[in-house]
């Protein structure tokens, strides 16, 4: 009704029409004709909203026309980011409602970026926009456009791997190739070092809530707004799903290749559920369970990030992990089928082995992961000594949290803490103690060493299950990257979180052989899946950690749930955990008196 419209407070912003710049037609899609609005009802006053569902792709000159076609109001704000700003080279939206109030935009956001690669040391501003916070029922998109380089993060951010030189002439460590039987993979053209970035790239695409794939409208829409050149990329992106009956191209690429990320320090809640990034190179390389690259969401740069996790000899394939947690060679060849279909072949899986870790794995794993202290990844501090203890929290409905130690002797002190700790104030995030000592780190030490220090953070045994290692430092990089600057996510509490549950565990810890220590950063910021927000329990699904195989009684979610916190509050295994962690002999002991290659991070 007429006198219930809002005011449009941003009229004065709109650009009249005789200053409206031509539509590229191969910019934009010719009509603007998204897929039909999905429509939604927000719940509570009944009233219905109108969801376009997709997302577009503003360039200034477009806007106009882009607002008057979803909703004039909702865009305003971008368009007012957008025209202040000398070069918007993107602008990422979706799913507007048709009223500003219930668009409740949750973030405009803004990441300069010098590179002299393709923007020639001009700023380009990056605007990233999100609607997703007040949509029920729909699956907002959101993408991005800007310059692809993310040379400076490579120097500058994340935990000071060698980097490339931001400037004309850097060449990728890799080329796209055929492999026989899996498609195509990228191979490494020349030797690369450990920890190396290989990878570092904006995605193509963003979606929340990924778990439902059905969803070719709003997608659909989407992916017509691309830009001519990343639109082609999506396109030619692996479907493993053709042909299936109810899927379309766009989704089964989706399904293919999409990545799960955490988009929290954007402004995502538990309740937006899950995204999923569609990362354009990442998305040709192909599974091994012995990976010898992990992959990393960097918030802060909002890049996909691939690295070397060991070195790597020129020719190799380069490959990562597509399980997100532990699985037993059986379950993961499951796992391939169903989502991938595929059927692993890498070292670990063929011959097919039913546990964890085989003689085969250890053999192969070996010689792989025996990295020798002088070859070891990051050196933290070897001096912090602790301060204090780290604090426990006993509360059954949720782990500890929030707290940090500085070494790892401080965790052998933390045995004596209390059993009626009182629980640290959040659980949503690091402590301020926390990140405290966390910025105290000095941050020349987060580089590269030859060297590995007395005290390691970070102990693996040589023939550590490679995955685990692959997520290890998986979750150092992300809590190190993100842990600097932005809270830290919840994969990372996840993937901490399903470590540590397995030290819980010292028959497991003597049969996986590996030990994860996690001092001065992780300690204390353990999650279950509280943290996860789609409900999927498998951070705790010790069924899954091959408890099944070995004819133990299948739990259901709430009996691992309460093993699990049972851990995490029992202050003997604390003890045991701690112990194991300081005494070396008693390390060697309980493994068998093999010798442990350590990695010290
Ligand atoms: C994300 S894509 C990887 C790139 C893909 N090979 C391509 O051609 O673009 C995932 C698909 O690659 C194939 N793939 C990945 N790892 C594989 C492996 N270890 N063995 C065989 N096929 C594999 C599967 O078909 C899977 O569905």
């Amino acid at each position: 009704m007429a006198d219930s419209e809002p005011l449009d407070p941003f009229e004065s912003l709109r650009l009249p029409s005789s200053q409206l710049a031509p539509i590229e037609p191969d910019v934009l899609s010719t009509d603007l004709d998204f897929d039909a609005p999905s429509a939604a009802t927000d719940g509570s006053d009944g009233q219905q909203k109108i969801l376009c569902g997709c997302a577009f792709q503003a360039f200034p000159e477009h806007y106009p026309k882009h607002l008057h076609r979803l909703d004039a109001n909702s865009f305003c704000p971008l368009l007012e980011a957008a025209t202040k700003a000398d070069n918007p080279t993107i602008a990422a939206v979706n799913s507007p409602s048709t009223r500003l109030e219930d668009l409740n935009l949750i973030s405009i956001d803004e990441i300069p970026i010098r590179c002299s690669k393709e923007c020639r040391g001009r700023e380009c501003p990056v605007y990233w926009m999100d609607a997703h916070k007040s949509i029920v029922g729909t699956y907002p998109i959101s993408f991005l456009e800007s310059t692809r380089c993310t040379l400076p993060y490579q120097i500058d951010d994340l935990f000071g791997g060698p980097g490339q030189e931001c400037g004309e002439g850097v060449s990728e460590p890799y080329e796209i190739v055929e492999y026989p039987g899996k498609g195509k993979g990228l191979r490494a053209v020349r030797d690369i070092e450990l920890g190396e970035i290989i990878v570092m790239e904006r995605p193509l695409l963003i979606v929340c809530g990924v778990n439902k794939f059905n969803m070719s409208g709003p997608l659909g829409g989407a992916i017509d707004l691309l830009k001519p050149r990343a639109k082609k990329e999506y396109l030619e992106l692996f479907n493993c799903w053709k042909g299936e009956k109810g899927k379309s191209e766009i989704e089964g690429i989706l399904q293919t290749n999409g990545m799960r990320i955490d988009m929290e320090s954007w402004g995502a809640k538990p309740e937006d559920g899950s995204f999923t990034g569609i990362f354009p190179v990442f998305s040709r390389m192909n599974n091994s369970c012995m990976p010898n690259c992990q992959f990393y969401f960097s918030q802060r740069s909002l890049s996909g990030v691939v690295r070397a996790v060991r070195p790597i000899k020129k020719g190799e394939e380069l490959e990562v992990h597509y399980l997100g947690s532990y699985h037993s060679a059986k379950d993961r060849q499951a796992l391939f089928q169903s989502a991938y279909k595929f059927t692993c072949t890498c070292p670990a899986c063929d011959p097919p082995s039913t546990a964890l870790p085989t003689p085969l794995i250890k053999d192969v794993a070996g010689p792989y992961y025996a990295m020798k202290k002088e070859q070891i990844a990051i050196a933290l501090s070897t001096e912090d000594e602790p301060s204090e203890a780290p604090k426990r929290q006993t509360q059954s409905s949720s782990p500890p949290s929030s707290q940090t130690q500085t070494s790892s002797k401080s965790t052998s002190t933390s045995t004596s803490q209390s059993s009626s700790q009182p629980p640290p104030e959040s659980s949503s995030g690091p402590s301020k103690k926390s990140l405290k000592a966390l910025k105290s780190l000095d941050r020349t030490r987060l580089s590269l060493s030859t060297t590995a220090p007395p005290t390691p953070l970070l102990l693996t045994r040589s023939h550590a299950l490679p995955s685990l290692l692959h997520f290890t430092l998986s979750s150092l990089s992300q809590t190190l990257s993100s842990g600097l600057s932005v809270p830290f996510g919840p994969r990372c509490y996840r993937d901490l979180a399903y470590m540590c549950g397995m030290l819980g565990f010292g028959e497991e810890m003597k049969r996986w052989g590996w030990l994860y220590l996690w001092t001065g950063i992780g300690e204390g910021n353990w999650r279950t899946n509280s943290s996860r927000r789609d409900g999927d329990d498998d951070n705790l699904n010790l069924n899954s950690m091959g408890g099944e195989e070995r004819g133990e009684k299948k739990m259901s979610p709430d009996e691992e749930r309460e093993r699990w916190l049972g851990y995490l509050a029992d202050p003997k295994r604390f003890r045991y955990w701690a112990r194991f962690e300081m005494k070396g002999r008693k390390w060697r002991e309980e493994c068998g008196g093999v010798e442990p290659e350590f990695v010290a991070v």
